[in-house]
C-alpha cells in the first residue's frame, strides 16, 4: 500500500459541481492536505471560478470531462434532478479504475445514473453528509455506500473523506434512502407545512400568542431555516427518494385523521389514539431509545417572539401529535434512525418527545386541540397545508414544488430585511441547539 503521505501527494481528486456542498468539501479536502484537486462548475462558470478559486491551490477545469479524465476520485456534487444528465455527459469520460462517489440527498437516482453511465472498470463509492454547508462537519454523520467497488477502493474514498472529521455510517443505498425519508423528507413536510399554514394566514408567527416560548421556538427557527435555503434539495430528496412518498402521504393522513377527530370533539377516540402512538414511541425504555433531553432554559433562551410570554395561549401541536401517530402507524422508532440524524431531525424527535414526556404539556395540548377554538384556524390551514404538500409529492412535479416553496419563502423575506435582527437572531439559535 502506498503511504498515506505519498497518497496525499499522488492521488487525484475530483469535484464536479461548486456550489455549497462542493465548495465545502473541496476546501476541506485542501486543508487537510490533498495536494491534486480538480474542480468545475457549468462550462459557463469557468472564468468565475478560476478568479475565485485562484489562491487556493486547486486546479480549476472547464468542465466535468477535464476533471473526470485526470481524477482518480470524483464527487458528484450537482441537483438530484441534475445527475442522470450530468453523469452521462462527463461519465464516460471517467478514468480507468477511478472511484466515483456523489452527494446528492438521494441515492436511488444517482445509483441508476452511475450504473447506466459509468463505463464498468469505475468504481462506485456514494457519500452524503447529513447537514447543511453552513453546519460543522465534525461528530455529524456521513454516509458511505461500498456499491460496486473492491474493498482497497473503498478504503481510499474513506481516507479521502476522513477529512470532514465526520462519524461515519456505513449502509447500502436502499437503507439510506429508506431512513432519510423519514428523517429528511417528512421532517421537512411538517416544517414547509407549518410555513405555508403561517403564509396563507399572512401571519408571522412571532407575533402570535400561540407561538410563544419553548417547543414554539423551535418550530419557528426551523421552518424559517428550511425557507431559506435551496428549494431543489428539499424538493430532490422527497420527490426522487421512492420510500418518501409512502412516508409522506402517511404523515398527511395522520394529521387530516386527527384533525376531523378534533372537530368532531371526539374526545375519547382522540386521546386513546395519541396516547397509543405515544407509548409506542416513547413508553419503552430500551437502548435504541436514548431520549434526547431538549432543556426548558434552552429552549427559552432564544425566542423571536414579541408576545410576552404571559400571553401566550395553549397550542394544539397538531403537526406534533401527527409526526408520533405517524411513526406509530408506519412501526418506525424515531431513535433507530439517530445514526442518520440531521441537526433538524434531532431537534423535530427532541420536541416531540419534549411534548410526550410532559404529561401535563401533553393534557393541554390534547385539551387545545379539541376544544380551543382560537387555534382552529391555524389546525385547519396546516391540516390544508400538509395535504397541498403530500400531493405535490406525490404527483412530483419539481417545478409546482418550486412555486409552491418559493411563494411562502418570499412571504418570510419580506420581513427578514424589515427585522434583520430576527434572521441572525434565527442563525444564531440554531447553531446553539446544533451544538448541543
Ligand atoms: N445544501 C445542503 O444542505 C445539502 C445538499 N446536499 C446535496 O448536495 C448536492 C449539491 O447541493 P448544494 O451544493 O447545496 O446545491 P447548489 O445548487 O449550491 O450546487 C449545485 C451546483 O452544481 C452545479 N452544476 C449543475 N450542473 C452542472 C454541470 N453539468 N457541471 C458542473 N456543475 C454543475 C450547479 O450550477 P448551476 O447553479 O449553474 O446550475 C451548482 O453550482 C445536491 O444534490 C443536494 O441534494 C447534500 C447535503 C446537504
Ligand atoms: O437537516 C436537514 O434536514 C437539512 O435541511 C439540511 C440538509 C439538507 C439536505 C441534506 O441532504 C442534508 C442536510
Amino acid at each position: 500500500m502506498v503511504s498515506y503521505d505519498i497518497e496525499k501527494e499522488s492521488l487525484e481528486i475530483g469535484l464536479i459541481g461548486l456550489g455549497d456542498m462542493g465548495q465545502l468539501y473541496a476546501n476541506r479536502i485542501v486543508a487537510a492536505g490533498w495536494k491534486k484537486v480538480n474542480i468545475c462548475d457549468q462550462p459557463n462558470q469557468y472564468e468565475k471560478f478560476k478568479e475565485l478559486f485562484k489562491d487556493c491551490g486547486m486546479n480549476v477545469c472547464r468542465d466535468g470531462h477535464a476533471v473526470s479524465r485526470r481524477s482518480d476520485f470524483i464527487i458528484y456534487s450537482v441537483e438530484a434532478e441534475n445527475i442522470d444528465r450530468v453523469v452521462a455527459e462527463y461519465g464516460p469520460s471517467t478514468k480507468l479504475g477511478a472511484i466515483v462517489a456523489g452527494q446528492t440527498s438521494v441515492k436511488e437516482p444517482e445509483i441508476r445514473a452511475f450504473e447506466k453511465h459509468l463505463p464498468d472498470d469505475v468504481h462506485i463509492v456514494s457519500c452524503h453528509s447529513l447537514h447543511g454547508p453552513t453546519v460543522d462537519s465534525e461528530g455529524q454523520p456521513l454516509v458511505m455506500i461500498q456499491h460496486r467497488a473492491s474493498k482497497e477502493k473503498f478504503e481510499i474514498a474513506l481516507r479521502i473523506l476522513s477529512c470532514m472529521d465526520s462519524e461515519v455510517v456505513k449502509l447500502s443505498y436502499k437503507e439510506h434512502d429508506r431512513i432519510t425519508a423519514d428523517t429528511q423528507a417528512v421532517t421537512h413536510v411538517a416544517f414547509l407545512s407549518m410555513g405555508t399554514a403561517w403564509k396563507t394566514q399572512r401571519q408571522f408567527p412571532w407575533e402570535t400568542p400561540q407561538y410563544v416560548g419553548g417547543i414554539e421556538n423551535v418550530k419557528v427557527h426551523m421552518a424559517l431555516r428550511i425557507y431559506s435555503n435551496k428549494w431543489h434539495v428539499y424538493a430532490g430528496l422527497a420527490i426522487m427518494n421512492p420510500s418518501a412518498k409512502t412516508q409522506i402521504q402517511q404523515y398527511a393522513q395522520s394529521v387530516s385523521d386527527l384533525f376531523k377527530l378534533m372537530i368532531q370533539e371526539k374526545e375519547k377516540e382522540f386521546k386513546s389514539r395519541v396516547k397509543k402512538a405515544g407509548e409506542f414511541v416513547f413508553g419503552e425504555c430500551s437502548d435504541s431509545r436514548e431520549p434526547i433531553l431538549l432543556s426548558d432554559t434552552l429552549l427559552d433562551k432564544y425566542s423571536l417572539s414579541i408576545v410576552p410570554k404571559d400571553k401566550r395561549k395553549p397550542n394544539s401541536h397538531l403537526s406534533l401529535l401527527a409526526m408520533v401517530d405517524c411513526w406509530y402507524t408506519l412501526g418506525i422508532n424515531p431513535y433507530e434512525h439517530m445514526v442518520c440524524q440531521t441537526p433538524l431531525f434531532r431537534l423535530w424527535t427532541g420536541i416531540t418527545e419534549y411534548l410526550f414526556r410532559n404529561a401535563e404539556m401533553l393534557e393541554e395540548a390534547i385539551h387545545s386541540a379539541l376544544y380551543s377554538k382560537d387555534i382552529r384556524a391555524d389546525d385547519m390551514e396546516f391540516y390544508s397545508a400538509s395535504k397541498g404538500w403530500a400531493e405535490c409529492v406525490n404527483i412530483g412535479n419539481m417545478h409546482a414544488y418550486q412555486k409552491r416553496f418559493e411563494d411562502t419563502a418570499k412571504f418570510f423575506e419580506s420581513r427578514y430585511s424589515e427585522e434583520e435582527t430576527s434572521l441572525l437572531v434565527c442563525c444564531y439559535v440554531v447553531t446553539k441547539l446544533e451544538e448541543r
